[in-house]
């Protein structure tokens, strides 16, 4: 068993997802232990190239964490033979321009999501990168929850018979910033900065969509801005540009009806801050992050509707825990050695710049859909 070390160029490690999930919880706990583990046994460790544009922050977050080489120079991270992989966690507006530049350098490039603000441009990455002959990977990180896989086994298990519909509850209260911080960054609810729960969720419903169930064939949406103006890092107001909060539905094949509501201005009456229900003809599931609660039809409640007499029957005490099974792992490093296998040895990497671009796609359709107020069919990119 050998082991080697491969370069990555990490942009955004000073960002939120950037630092936690992407160096962290992924990057430097893939070292931790031991790198990544190859077909053949070899081993793969990942030496991080921080780049960012403050190079007091960078040199904090390398001192903190031992990493010798960070730099403000993109171009000379990207000249460097020795490194391999472009990851990009920039704000989003900040994406296309680098990963193009990083494509035109021959890397690898693995990108948070959504890969670019239009479709237009999504799909010019993705052209580029396969004409570059370079792989390239978008995160899908939905789709490593415990609560999701959960779904998806049951799923692959035939549990719902026929499935019916999917209903999605997103969110959470995010603070104005005023008499309390917000806990999201400002650039989020200014639309001239890439903002927008659209074109932030809309990408991940996408993917959790076509993979558990089927194509999305339409988009309905209603995206609102609720609060139209908040306070920044700096304490400053700003008019937010950007929609919070967007009600959508989405027709699948097969006919399966799914309606996803997300919200950064919606207060938590539900167990996790997101949870999917979906109902079959032979059974039902309510998935979270990390639980997933079952009803089987032959334990189904038969209940009467009589708003005269106080409900006595406890609903949710009629539902079961479906067992972990297995033990999960953090889902952003689960796609961090899967796209290191793409890249050395070809494994296999559904969660591409094309599939990205679908997703950028369904998020310009559900702002059209909302702007026109009518429901769109989904062109097949
Ligand atoms: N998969 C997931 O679950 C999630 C994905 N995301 C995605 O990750 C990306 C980053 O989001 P998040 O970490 O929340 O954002 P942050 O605001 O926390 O981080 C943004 C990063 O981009 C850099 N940056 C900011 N402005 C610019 C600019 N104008 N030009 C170049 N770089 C800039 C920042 O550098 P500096 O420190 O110097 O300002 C920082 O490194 C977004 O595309 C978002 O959609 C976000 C949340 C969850
Ligand atoms: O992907 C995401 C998951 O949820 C987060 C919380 O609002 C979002 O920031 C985000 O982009």
């Amino acid at each position: 068993m050998s082991v080697r070390t491969i370069g990555v160029v990490m942009n955004g490690v000073t960002g939120r997802m950037g630092y936690r999930q992407h160096l962290v919880r992924s990057v430097l706990a893939i070292n931790e232990q031991g790198g990544v583990t190859l077909s053949d046994g070899d081993r793969v460790k990942l030496r991080p190239v921080l780049v960012g544009r403050s190079a007091g922050k960078l040199a904090d977050i390398a001192a903190r964490h031992a990493i010798p080489d960070f730099t403000t120079d993109l171009d000379a991270a990207l000249a460097d033979d020795d490194n391999l992989i472009y990851f990009d966690a920039q704000v989003t507006s900040a994406r296309v321009k680098a990963v193009l530049k990083a494509i035109e350098a021959g890397k690898h490039i693995y990108a948070e999501k959504p890969t670019a603000e239009s479709a237009q441009e999504a799909l010019a990455l993705a052209e580029a990168a396969t004409a570059k002959g370079v792989k390239n990977g978008v995160v899908q990180d939905k789709l490593f929850l415990p609560g999701l896989l959960k779904l998806k086994r049951l799923i692959d298990g035939g549990f719902f018979g026929r499935i019916l519909s999917v209903r999605g509850e997103f969110g959470y209260w995010v603070f104005e910033g005023d008499w309390q911080e917000a806990q999201r960054p400002s650039w989020n609810y200014r639309g001239e900065d890439g903002g927008g729960i659209v074109l932030d969720m809309f990408p991940h419903w996408h993917y959790v969509l076509e993979n558990l169930f089927g194509r999305v064939e339409s988009v309905y949406a209603r995206a609102v801005t609720h609060i139209p103006s908040r306070v920044d890092e700096q304490g400053v107001t700003y008019q937010a540009t950007a929609d919070d909060a967007a009600y959508g539905v989405f027709e699948l094949e097969g006919g399966v009806i799914a309606q996803i509501n997300s919200s950064w201005t919606v207060r938590v009456n539900r167990d996790e801050l997101v949870e999917f229900q979906v109902d079959g003809t032979h059974g039902s599931a309510v998935a979270g992050l990390r639980n997933c609660r079952v009803q089987h039809r032959s334990a189904t409640p038969k209940p009467v509707w009589n708003p005269d007499l106080p409900v006595t029957a406890r609903f949710r005490d009629d539902w079961q825990e479906v067992p972990d099974n297995m033990e999960f792992d953090n889902g952003f490093k689960i796609q961090w050695e899967a796209f290191v296998r793409h890249v050395l040895e070809d494994a296999p990497f559904p969660n591409d710049f094309a599939s990205g671009a679908r997703g950028v796609q369904l998020a310009e359709l559900g702002l059209r859909s909302s702007a026109e107020g009518r429901r769109i069919e989904v062109p097949q990119l």
